[in-house]
């Protein structure tokens, strides 16, 4: 067939490569389809693609194809440049004229396009069946609390209105969804108008003075719009103006500027008499149990990028100043129309009347191509309140919201010659030129996932920003694409339908709501792990805090013991040195100690005045030993003093037996006073505890370890003293023995020739130095000058009628043990 074949291929020329006939323009087909298999994968509109993507829907992207007027057809408009291969293909082919098919016969595109689509509906296809097919579904959606957006998009006069208002008594999308919505809801709604939806998806509670101006609101547009209706009615030059009527075009002033023979259209249909759809049918008995629902509308539209509230101003005849509305973003960034007129609706013929009367408001105008060219994106919003009254306060439990978005043709801006309608035309082309590119960088993000996501322009217009909520998981959108099946427009056609393949390849954001679920599940689980956590460290931080409190208390409490025990102790031993001041004062008198310690004291003055004994006993011990050591010295010089050596020795003798007596008792004495100071220091110790009474008991102590060491000395001295006194002995005895001549008490030197007596015993004396110990030497010879017997006389044999009594009882003694080793005072201390 000549249709089918490629210009391109008859005059492109060898230098170009030959492109394939029919460009296909969507995904998931057969990039060389043939005519011979006219059934491609579209068949439901429904294109999934594999690895892990199953679950995810693709956007629904239908197509209307509105019929050709008579007056089109006059003109020749009717080339068969558009063609429905099936419910989802369709066929565009280059009319002559078009720029496209220039294009294609220089071989630079293709002359024929093919575009699959979820589905295909031909100019015979009525109201009725088009919104069975598309929107049913969707109204039946949001009273289950989905969120759902349906778009038209295509070129001027394609039929965008016409699909979503509807004309005469054809009406649109719109107008049936609210029908269906209202019959599905009776009898479950709620009649209050307390609960307000605000911003992005916000419930607020209103107060009883908010709520009547809620009412006076509504009830004035309402009635206005009767009013309204009236005048136009009878106003039959008015009435004769509504068709043809052309605009001065809106620069932000609504009213009559804006009024036009759609909005007549519109009230054509005063009631809305809806063939009853199958959604309708089926009642509420789907409905959640128990949920009442409270149905809120607005309507605004955006215009060369200034957004204007269609239903806050009443339906003025007379022309005035719109305000702009702002655009905010809540806490969690989503972007909402800041103070939007929302009015409650309470059945379908308020909902109708709401939205004729935001229709008048609407910017229109004529253009070369529709005579009531909508000049702005205007967007309806159906807002449901899930409300179970019985919950507290009556709270929403959900809000849902269906949103119909009617957009401005794209249009050439060149074929404009008014300077308004090209300023249009370039904000409404720049407005779809940012929707097209979000779609394109949404479908990029979903099929590159492994590459960096692209930013989506969703901030660069307005319209992109208030949409942006349903191409991003929360909710889904629907494309209708109305084309004009002109022969005169197919290159703008041909534009609409590449956008729209573009828009057919991006997938519904179910995946990201998945995410979002499985991270709201994380979160949710995280949060509960964190509690359990946090619990477990405050009860092990209150369990140890509780540990430290109590060791601190028990501190506290030893503290406080330990303290009065010491406060006591202090007041006992003042008040034991105040006693012993007392007791030394007045000696042995009576005290006046309390009763309680009365025994103690009583000990503690025993302990005291045996120690005072014990002194006394170890004074009389030191003067005794005194005077035993004057005996000795004076013996010694009586020793010295020729004279009668056995007298002396007799007399010496007894004299160190006396004193070995003595020192024996003084050991004996010695031994006791250190067994009576343990005792005494054990009782005082126990008793008072007093650091003084330690003291002087341990100074008492020291003094009489150092008596000890001097009677340890003298008891050497003694012995060496014996041992002295004994050799003399010997050798006044020997002196006796060879001496004979001399009278027997003599005790003179000998008379040796060459001898002298002081050189002998000079001699004896270093003699016997050698056998003394070094050590007691010094005190020896303090004591005793040296003057011993020499060796030559020790060793001479003693006859035995020269031995004096003295020599005897030295010999005796020289036979006896010898003395038994003094108890040195270390022993007594190291007991002690
Ligand atoms: N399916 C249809 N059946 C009958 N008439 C239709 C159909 N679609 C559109 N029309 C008519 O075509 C004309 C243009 O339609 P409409 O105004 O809806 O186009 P539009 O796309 O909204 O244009 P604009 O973008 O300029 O507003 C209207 O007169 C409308 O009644």
């Amino acid at each position: 067939m000549a249709v089918f074949e490629s210009t391109a291929a008859e005059h492109g020329g060898l230098s170009r490569p030959r492109l394939p006939e029919i460009s296909v323009i969507s995904p998931g087909l057969d990039p060389r389809p043939t005519t011979a298999e006219p059934k491609l994968a579209v068949k439901s509109g429904l294109v999934r693609q594999g690895s892990g993507e199953e679950n995810t829907e693709r956007v629904k992207v239908y197509l209307r194809i509105r019929p050709l007027t008579e007056t089109e057809r006059e003109r020749g408009e009717e080339q068969g440049c558009v063609a429905v291969q099936d419910e989802g293909t369709l066929l565009l082919k280059a009319p002559k004229e078009s720029q496209n098919m220039r294009t294609a016969e220089r071989g630079i595109t293709q002359s024929m396009h093919k575009f699959s689509f979820s589905k295909i509906f031909g100019p015979e296809t009525t109201q009725q069946q088009f919104y069975e097919s598309t929107m049913k579904t969707m109204v039946k959606d949001v009273l289950q609390g989905e969120n759902r957006l349906l778009y038209t998009y295509g070129v001027t006069n394609s039929g965008k209105t016409y699909t979503i208002q509807g004309s005469g008594r054809e009406t649109g999308l719109l107008p049936r969804a609210l029908a269906s919505l209202f019959r599905k809801l009776q009898g479950r709604l709620y009649g209050a108008m307390d609960l307000k939806p605000v911003m992005y998806q916000d419930v607020r509670q209103l107060e009883p003075g908010e709520v009547r101006v809620e009412e006076i609101r509504r009830n004035s547009l309402l009635k206005e719009e009767l009013t309204y209706s009236i005048y136009m009615l009878q106003d039959e030059n008015l009435t004769s103006r509504r068709v043809g009527t052309t605009t001065n075009g809106d620069s932000g002033f609504g009213g009559l500027s804006s009024t036009s023979n759609i909005a007549s259209q519109l009230e054509d249909t005063d009631s809305v008499c809806l063939e009853p759809d199958s959604l309708s049918h089926s009642g509420g008995d789907d409905l959640e149990e128990g949920v009442q629902f409270s149905i809120w509308v607005s309507f605004y539209e955006i215009y060369n990028e200034f957004l204007y509230d269609l239903l806050d101003a009443s339906p003025s005849l007379q022309p005035r100043k719109r305000v702009t509305l702002r655009l905010s973003d809540d806490k969690q960034g989503n972007p909402y129309v800041k103070d939007l007129t929302w009015i409650q609706v309470r059945s379908a013929e308020e909902a109708w009347k709401i939205l004729r009367a935001g229709r008048r408001n609407q910017s229109f105008a004529s253009t070369h191509l529709n005579q009531n060219s909508s000049r702005s994106h205007s967007i309806f919003s159906i807002r449901v309140l899930h409300i179970r009254p019985e919950a507290d306060s009556g709270q929403a439990m959900h809000i849902s919201e269906l949103t119909v978005c009617d957009l401005a043709g794209s249009e050439r801006c060149k074929e404009q010659r008014n300077g308004e309608r090209m300023k249009e035309a370039n904000n409404i082309n720049t407005s779809l030129l940012t929707l097209g590119r979000c779609i394109a960088a949404l479908r990029h993000n979903q099929n590159n996932k492994s590459r960096p996501p692209q930013v989506v322009p969703f901030r660069d217009s307005k319209l992109t920003r208030v949409l942006q909520g349903f191409f991003c998981g929360r909710g889904t959108s629907s494309m209708v694409v109305n084309i004009n099946p002109c022969a005169s427009i197919y290159d703008e056609t041909l534009q609409a339908l590449k956008f729209s393949a573009i828009a057919t390849q991006v997938r519904h954001s179910c995946a990201l709501l998945q995410a979002i679920d499985v991270l709201k599940r994380e979160v949710q689980r995280q949060r509960e792990e964190k509690e359990i956590l946090e619990a477990n460290v405050r009860e092990q931080v209150v369990s140890e805090m509780m540990e430290v409190i109590t060791g601190m208390q028990d501190g506290f409490r030893c503290f406080i013991s330990i303290h009065h025990f010491s406060q006591e102790r202090d007041q006992e031993i003042e008040a034991l040195s105040a006693a012993l001041e007392k007791n030394k004062e007045a000696g042995s008198g009576p005290t006046s100690e309390p009763q309680g310690d009365a025994p103690r004291r009583s000990q503690r003055l025993t302990a005291q005045t045996e120690l005072c004994k014990l002194r006394a006993e170890l004074d009389q011990c030191r003067a005794e030993l005194l005077t035993k050591t004057q005996e000795l010295i004076k013996l010694k010089m009586q020793l010295e003093v020729p004279g009668s050596t056995g007298t002396l020795t007799g007399a010496a003798d007894r004299k160190l037996e006396e004193g070995q007596r003595n020192l024996r008792q003084l050991r004996l004495d010695l031994q006791r006073l250190g067994l009576d100071l343990q005792s005494g220091e054990r009782a005082c110790c126990r008793n008072t505890g007093g650091e003084r009474l330690r003291q002087a008991l341990n100074a008492a102590d020291e003094t009489l370890v150092k008596q000890d060491q001097i009677l340890v000395e003298l008891q050497n001295g003694l012995i060496l003293v014996k041992a002295d006194l004994r050799r003399k002995a010997d050798t006044l005895a020997q002196t006796q023995a060879t001496r004979p001549q001399l009278p027997p008490s003599g005790f003179s030197a000998p008379t040796t020739p060459g001898s002298c007596k002081k050189r002998g015993c000079g001699a004896a004396a270093s003699c016997d130095a050698e056998n003394r110990p070094p050590q007691k030497r010094p005190f020896f010879q303090s004591l005793f000058p040296t003057r011993t017997p020499t060796r030559k006389y020790n060793t001479c044999p003693v006859e035995e009628p020269n031995v004096t009594p003295y020599s005897r009882i030295l010999r005796s003694r020289q036979r006896s043990p010898p003395p038994s080793p003094v108890t040195t005072p270390r022993t007594l201390r190291g007991k002690y």
